[in-house]
């Protein structure tokens, strides 16, 4: 089988890795590599098929195109053009499945070839296909997953090396494990990206990942750090859905998650995806989610999806958008944090206005853990304080509950 390969970058160099360590098994051919520049690559394997030109892929009749170049253009202009020529499309890109999953998938059916994408959910963990495939009997009503390598790796390094938060990140975009725009990471999109595919797939509805509420690890400080160990817990960043009667609830942010969860135990770059099925009940699928060698695996399990002539697409992406709640509407806890507080009014206020409330540190802040009868609670007392000056400035992370 001969395949061109967009990109020769973190991925890529993973599935050329994986494709000449089972040459002896298939008979995969590296027809062409698309780069930027030809010259940074002149050192590497396959050199010989390196171009910074789309046409010379195109023009050597590859039976499959591998995008794994990022970003949504000009990835998608390049998959359009392959799926329209009939050419089976492999890839690992997030970002423009999200956006422009459906119009692909539709593209690709008209054309009588296949889209798959297993490596652009949970890096090199299969699981998009057990979802799609094993599961297919069950109704799946929620998922909740750790999806971005690059922030469990920054969080477990402050958490276990107290490390700065930059630091970690240097550490995680050198192992190449974060986009080239590393903002997609830390600001929560990448795993918003993430948890839409997973939501679309499992929940049979069109889900929007900028629907979803989403809030990234930007604003995480060491002392955020310091109080979750203080109450048996870590920080994750955890993308969370659920359908309840045709209605989708979703966000990704921070929360705070108590040491026996299994969720706390995913550390690194690893990744955790839970779904709930109606037959099954809970299933969990963990593995490296981010780096060259595992993604590469991901990329290379389609690429022989395509080999053994496994042309399925999926229709998900294709079905009616529902709209996303995303407030949190049951009892839930959270730590909050005042600034140059009012100690005796602000524990007055949340005395008042929630369930229960403890205070766990007041010297030049205030730190108090809240059990409250929703978000929306928790949120009104906060702008309570706010308005009436109690303290300067507030922070908030809720509890996985
Ligand atoms: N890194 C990871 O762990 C994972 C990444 N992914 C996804 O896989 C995809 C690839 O990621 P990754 O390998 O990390 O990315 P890299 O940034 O490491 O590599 C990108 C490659 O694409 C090439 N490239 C980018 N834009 C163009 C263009 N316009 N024309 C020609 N070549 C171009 C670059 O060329 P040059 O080298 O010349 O600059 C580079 O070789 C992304 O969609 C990412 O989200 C998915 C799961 C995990
Ligand atoms: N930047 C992503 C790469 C894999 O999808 C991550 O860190 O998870």
């Amino acid at each position: 089988m001969k395949i061109g390969i967009l990109g020769y970058g973190t991925v890529a160099s993973g599935l050329v890795d994986i494709i000449d360590n089972n040459k002896d098994k298939r008979d995969i051919s590296i027809e062409g590599i698309l780069v930027r520049d030809v010259s940074k690559h002149a050192h590497r394997k396959h050199a010989e098929v390196l171009t910074s030109d789309i046409e010379d892929i195109f023009n050597k009749d590859v039976d499959v195109i591998v995008e794994l170049l990022g970003g949504l253009h000009p990835s998608y202009e390049y998959l359009k053009r392959a799926l329209e020529n009939k050419i089976n499309v492999v890839t690992a890109n997030k970002d423009m499945l999200a956006e422009f999953g459906g119009e692909l998938v539709s593209i690709a059916k008209e054309n009588g070839v296949c889209i798959k994408f297993e490596a652009s959910v949970g890096g090199g963990i299969p699981v998009l296909k057990p979802l799609i495939e094993s599961l297919e009997g069950n109704e799946i009503d929620s998922i909740s997953a750790i999806l971005n390598g690059t922030t469990n790796f920054i969080l477990s390094k402050m958490y276990d090396e107290n490390l700065s938060y930059d630091e970690a990140l240097k550490q995680a975009q050198e192992l190449g494990f974060a986009e080239a725009n590393p903002e997609s990471d830390v600001m929560g999109y990448d795993a918003g990206r993430k948890l839409s595919i997973l939501s679309t797939l499992s929940f049979k509805k069109r889900i929007y990942w900028k629907d979803f509420y989403l809030e990234g690890i930007n604003n995480i400080e060491p002392k955020d750090i310091e109080y979750a160990k203080q109450l048996g817990c870590k920080i994750k960043l955890v993308g969370r859905s659920k359908i309840n009667n045709g209605k989708v609830n979703g966000y990704v942010r921070p929360v705070l998650v108590g040491n026996d969860d299994i969720i706390s135990k995913i550390d690194n770059e690893f990744n955790i995806i839970v779904v709930n099925g109606d037959f099954l009940g809970e299933v969990s699928f963990v593995g490296k989610g981010a780096g060259k060698d595992a993604t590469g695996s991901a990329v290379y399990a389609d690429v022989l999806d395509i080999y053994d002539h496994r042309l399925n697409n999926v229709d998900a992406f294709i079905k009616e958008k529902v709209d996303v709640d995303k407030v949190v509407s049951h009892e839930c806890k959270a730590l909050l944090r005042f600034k140059k507080p009012q100690k005796d009014k602000i524990i007055s206020v949340l005395k008042d206005k929630l369930i229960d409330s403890k205070v766990i540190a007041q010297d030049d802040e205030l730190a108090v853990v809240v059990d409250a009868p929703s978000e929306c609670a928790i949120n009104d007392s906060i702008k309570f304080i706010k308005d009436n000056n109690y303290c300067e400035d507030s922070s908030k992370i809720l509890k996985l509950s």
